[in-house]
């Protein structure tokens, strides 16, 4: 959700749980591959119809991917007093049911680290040398899809230079504020399943993402819900299920990038389900950019078609820049379920 020129009255939904849907992206999903001629059309088209698209040929190793996911289930798989030592997340670290400060809830645990420059920040509450050797390899190889992706993003809509919107968030020295979060939903225990037969519990509530991009990867559990654009501001949203796809990524375009495109580029609505019998382990980089960073529509845009007799295009959102952004919460506002009896009840079998 971004922050109009005139802020629109923020509707706030606590979702107590999201229905299941049976609407699934089957062939329609956008795929991109960023090896193919006439990619950079292809991520803009996506960007503006969808939000989002499932990328291929990525160059992304298999190991890469692998080490750190296998990392990521070792630790949640260890005792509960051994992840609580490494939280609560505030908001980098171990956390489990809670997301962000505003008391809202999810069906999953997690570990959230900052990135410094090309690699964990040091600070990083990584819960062990190995896990977060095998995060720097999977952020070395996430910035480099991130440059690739926004390089394309700049050459299709005519912007230059070709890094304008990449630099910001992958350039050499640049203090960019990226993000590595890993994401455990454990499959939604029998108990809450008879007590919901044709709901399941939030994952991670309904959100868009505040960044420039995210780069999502997930293991073969599905419960990945995005909201189709068509009447993403008239409330009600189409949600369909994203099939995973371990071989590929998903790239996401967060609210940043919407407010640099004035618009044209839209960020897209997204949601976990809680899986009712595996569980979900999910990757995601977020590419934001450094505190100080305006985030405003890129001055070419605005100006692209005055050439040829028409106005100036006006900006359709306040500035900010991107550290105030965080402090007064102007971009991704999330409604995630707030507390739901059953999973009170079975939060014991979760701990
Ligand atoms: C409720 C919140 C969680 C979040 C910060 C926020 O106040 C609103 C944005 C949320 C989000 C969504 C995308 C990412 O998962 C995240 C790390 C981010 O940058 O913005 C989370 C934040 C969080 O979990 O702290
Ligand atoms: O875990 C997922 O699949 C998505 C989580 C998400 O949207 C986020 O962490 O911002
Ligand atoms: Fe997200």
């Amino acid at each position: 959700m971004v922050v109009l020129a005139k802020p629109a009255a923020l509707e706030q939904i606590s979702l107590v749980r999201s229905p299941s849907v049976e609407d699934n992206f089957g062939a329609g999903l956008p795929v991109v591959d960023l090896a193919a001629d006439g990619a950079a059309g292809e991520v803009v088209r996506a960007c503006e119809r969808f939000g989002f698209f499932k990328v291929v040929s990525h160059g992304v190793g298999e190991g890469v991917v692998g080490r750190l996911e296998a990392e990521a289930v070792r630790f949640f798989a260890s005792p509960q007093a051994a992840k609580d030592a490494h939280g609560p997340a505030s908001p980098f670290g171990y956390g489990s049911k809670r997301i962000g400060r505003n008391g809202d809830m999810g069906w999953l645990e997690y570990l959230l680290l900052a990135i410094d420059g090309a690699s964990l920040s040091r600070s990083s509450p990584a819960p062990s040398s190995s896990l977060r050797d095998a995060a720097n390899k999977y952020v070395g190889a996430m910035r480099g899809m991130a440059r690739t992706v926004l390089e394309m993003v700049a050459e299709g809509l005519g912007v230059a230079p070709r890094g304008a919107l990449a630099d910001m968030v992958v350039g050499d020295g640049a203090a960019s504020d990226q993000i590595l979060r890993l994401n455990h939903y454990p499959p939604c225990p029998p108990l809450l399943q008879n007590l919901m037969p044709n709901c399941s519990p939030t994952g991670f509530g309904e959100h868009t993402d505040p960044q420039l991009i995210s780069i999502l990867h997930s293991n073969s559990t599905s419960g990945l819900q995005v909201a189709l654009h068509h009447d993403a501001d008239a409330g009600d949203h189409q949600w369909v299920t994203v099939p995973p796809d371990p071989a590929s990524f998903l790239v996401i375009v967060g609210d940043s990038l919407q407010v640099m495109t004035n618009g044209r580029m839209r960020s897209v609505r997204h949601r976990v389900v809680a899986n009712k019998l595996k569980s979900r382990v999910s990757m995601i980089y977020f590419g934001g950019p450094p505190l100080e960073q305006r985030i405003a529509p890129l001055r070419q845009l605005l100006v692209a078609g005055v050439g040829d007799g028409e106005e100036e295009e006006q900006s359709r959102y306040e500035e900010f820049t991107w550290g105030e952004s965080h402090k007064e919460n102007k971009l991704a506002i999330i409604y995630i379920i707030k507390k739901i009896s059953a999973e009170t009840l079975c939060s014991d079998l979760l701990a």
